[in-house]
């Protein structure tokens, strides 16, 4: 049916790339965006493959799809459900089409339900890396692989049965995580082999679009740095730019780009400092932007960020949607409320500096950012993904930013990159390597890692949890007495494979370890979707036999069993006993922050001094409102009044996926004894702990 089609019409770029094929038909591939965190990173996967893209939503009709002359289809994850009560549509007639398809996660359970499998949410589910076992004879999708592959899961519905017309070729435990056609070209993996963490992930996707797509590989990437300098000039034109630098260094590429395209006096920087930032953050923005002749004005804001209030969408309880002004910022404790201000406090404070140039005859003056990906894909921008999931707001994302964008004033010209390819851009333009490696550091600044609560958050399961947190630290010894947590043990088992059961009951014989639920809520992303949950505290007397790889395979698991933690801390020092109920009474408030710069100051003041700060990606500091070791049985007498940190030392390469750092490997395990030892002089402090989640299910930032 393919051979008879017409020319391909390219309406939609997928991004800013310009194609030049080698040939006269360009080779296209559309992805079915349902609503993915990774969309964007598939397309680029693709294209690096030498294949050419276009994004379309899922609900695109096959009769479109075929006027685009398609190599292959390749549809998304999604933070829905295909067992939501109206789920994402999609048209039954693109498997009519004969062209090759991938499904990922939610574009696997798509084709298994097609079909007529069954998808469901069961006891078990996966966030994080995980080992499977694939099928990897007579089957292209698996060619020249090992049959055991690490890849991430990140999966609430799994395949319950699978049809008579496909066949499963790969599993994760008992489920199962790979399935192909018997007859047509059409896959489905429940994994994502697009992003870092699945170690082989670009192999599958060329087996794809090689042995079962038929692609050459005809389509090469431009330089990416003519095509910005293009968009800046076209947009701007005769007018003037403001550019919001942070001093990280996505703003610095941006701005060192416009500089480039328009020349310096076109640019006015701007820093802000929003009573949030690190410290001597300040001092050292301005000397290193002057390093690449970028004259930054600081604009000192913190008390009006600290006074500041917006308005919100809120919904009520029957699922209406009403708007209300948000608290103060100095007095938030949700984290999407402290988001929202402080990205509307700073489009405030911009607008009122965009029209005193204006006033000063610079027009038209857009408003310039370092967006990137990531920032608008986990805001849920309609840029990027018609059914994306809010994972986080970020600033440069709120809802007046998008009412500047929506008048065209805003430029953005690194909102198609990563990470890792803003530093590919700033090498090439000659910015410092010492800037260009800087660790990223977020536009809301420590706000978003002191965790804000006024009372504990004890939810009616609280205790329950707490009890099958016991029988998985206590498991073999449960196994042998197991009468009174039966109940425990059987969904212990039903959530975890033998392996992981034989784990726990090989950890808990050889050591004795606590781990204790912590009566606060962080953000996570799980399944596509955001998570705000419990976090739990692993500790331990026997340390030195308790293994950092051991700590981490253990923290994989918890989520795994309990679905309302998504994030898994060590803590440093002597095991913790009993439950912890209450919490420190914590806002942002000066002194607060002041404890938190720092601690901040000191664990990177380490890090620095032993030159590690290349071997991680970033290491968000976060303050957490808990006092740990008090007596509990005079706990009247003796109300919490200290804060805890958590060091999240984490690597990544774009941000989308990472893992924590492995003391012992990413960190000598004496600087961390010296980073704890230096945080611990701060006053006010109770503990240490470090933060062992992946992401997912957790999140870089704890907010
Ligand atoms: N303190 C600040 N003053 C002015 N603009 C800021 C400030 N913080 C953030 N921004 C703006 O928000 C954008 C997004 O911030 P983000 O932290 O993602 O990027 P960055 O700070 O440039 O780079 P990095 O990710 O390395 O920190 C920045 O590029 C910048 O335009
Ligand atoms: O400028 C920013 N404004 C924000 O609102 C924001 N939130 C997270 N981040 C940074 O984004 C990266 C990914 O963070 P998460 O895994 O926590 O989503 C990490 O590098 C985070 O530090 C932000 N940067
Ligand atoms: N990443 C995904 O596509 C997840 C699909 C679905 N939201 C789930 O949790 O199972
Ligand atoms: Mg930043």
């Amino acid at each position: 049916m393919w051979a008879f089609l017409a020319t391909p019409t390219l309406h939609m770029a997928a991004t800013s790339e310009s194609a030049k094929p080698d040939e006269e038909v360009q080779e296209l591939v559309a992805i079915l965006d349902a609503g993915a965190q990774y969309g964007k990173v598939i397309d680029r996967r693709v294209r690096e493959l030498n294949v050419n893209t276009i994004i379309f939503p899922l609900e695109t009709s096959a009769e479109e799809l075929y006027h685009n002359n398609l190599k292959a289809l390749i549809i998304s994850g999604s933070g829905n459900s295909v067992n939501d009560s109206s789920p994402i549509h999609y048209d039954p007639n693109i498997f009519s089409l004969g062209v090759p398809i991938l499904g990922i996660c939610y574009g696997f359970h798509t084709i298994i339900k097609h079909y007529g499998g069954e998808v469901s949410k069961g006891m078990m589910r996966e966030d994080g890396q995980f080992e499977v076992i694939l099928e990897t004879d007579n089957n292209s999708l698996f060619e020249s692989m090992e049959r055991n592959q690490q890849v991430l899961l990140t999966h609430g519905d799994s395949v319950k049965t699978v049809p008579d017309c496909l066949k499963a070729i790969g599993w994760s435990g008992e489920l199962i995580t790979a399935v192909h056609h018997i007859t047509d070209p059409v896959y489905g993996v429940q994994f994502h082999p697009e992003v870092d963490l699945t170690i082989n992930g670009r192999q599958i996707l060329k087996n794809f679009l090689y042995q079962i797509s038929g692609c050459h590989g005809s389509y090469h990437l431009s330089s990416r740095e003519a095509s910005c300098l293009e968009y800046i000039r076209d947009k701007v034109g005769e007018g003037h730019v403001l550019s919001l630098v942070s001093g990280g260094v996505d703003s610095t590429v941006s701005t060192a780009l416009i500089s480039k395209a328009l020349g310096p006096n076109k640019v006015t920087a701007v820093h802000i400092d929003n009573g949030f930032l690190r410290k001597n953050e300040i001092e050292q923005v301005v000397a290193s932007l002057a390093r690449l002749g970028i004259s930054a004005q600081v604009i000192r804001a913190s008390l009006r960020f600290s006074s500041a209030s917006t308005i919100m969408n809120y919904r009520d309880k029957d699922g209406s949607i009403f708007r209300q002004a948000t608290p103060l910022l100095n007095t938030v404790i949700n984290p999407e409320e402290k988001r929202h201000i402080i990205g509307d406090a700073f489009v405030t404070l911009a607008s009122s500096m965009l029209k005193e140039l204006d006033s000063k005859g610079k027009r038209p003056i857009f408003l310039a950012q370092g967006t990137l990906r990531p920032d608008l894909i986990e805001s849920a921008s309609s840029l990027v993904s018609a059914n994306a999931h809010v994972i986080k707001t970020h600033h440069n994302d709120s809802p007046l930013v998008r009412e500047l964008r929506k008048q065209g004033l805003v430029l953005e010209p690194l909102s198609d990159f990563h990470k890792d390819e803003v530093r590919q851009l700033g090498l090439s333009l000659d910015i410092p390597e010492s800037i260009v490696n800087r660790h990223p550091f977020p536009g809301p600044g420590l706000a978003i890692r002191i965790i804000c609560q006024e009372e504990a958050i004890i939810r009616e399961d609280f205790s329950t949890i707490n009890s099958i947190l016991n029988t998985i630290a206590t498991y073999a010894q449960c196994l042998e007495k197991p009468s009174s947590v039966l109940q425990f043990l059987s969904m212990i088992q039903d959530c975890t494979s033998s392996n992981d059961q034989a784990f726990l009951s090989e950890l808990s014989a050889s050591l004795t370890y606590f781990i204790t639920l912590l009566p606060i809520y962080t953000v996570g992303v799980q399944g596509d979707s955001r998570s705000y949950s419990y976090a739990a505290v692993i500790s331990s007397d026997d340390e030195s036999k308790f293994s950092w790889k051991d700590r981490m395979k253990l923290a994989k698991l918890l989520p795994k069993i309990l679905h309302t933690i998504n994030r898994v801390v060590w803590g440093f020092g002597k095991a913790i006993y009993g439950p912890v109920c209450d919490v420190t009474p914590t806002h942002l408030t000066t002194g607060i922050i002041a404890t938190l710069r720092e601690a901040d100051h000191q664990a990177h003041s380490v890090l620095a001094s032993h030159g590690l700060m290349g071997s991680i990606s970033q290491m968000p500091v976060v303050l957490i409102p808990i006092h740990f070791d008090r007596n509990y049985q005079e706990i009247a007498a003796f109300p919490s009044c200290q804060r805890s940190v958590v060091l999240r030392p984490f690597v990544t390469c774009d941000f989308m996926t990472g893992v924590p750092a492995m003391p012992g490997e990413h960190i000598p395990l004496q600087v961390l004894d010296e980073m704890v030892a230096a945080i611990k002089q701060v006053p006010g402090l109770s503990r240490v702990l470090y933060d062992l989640t992946p992401k997912p299910p957790g999140t870089t930032e704890w907010e």
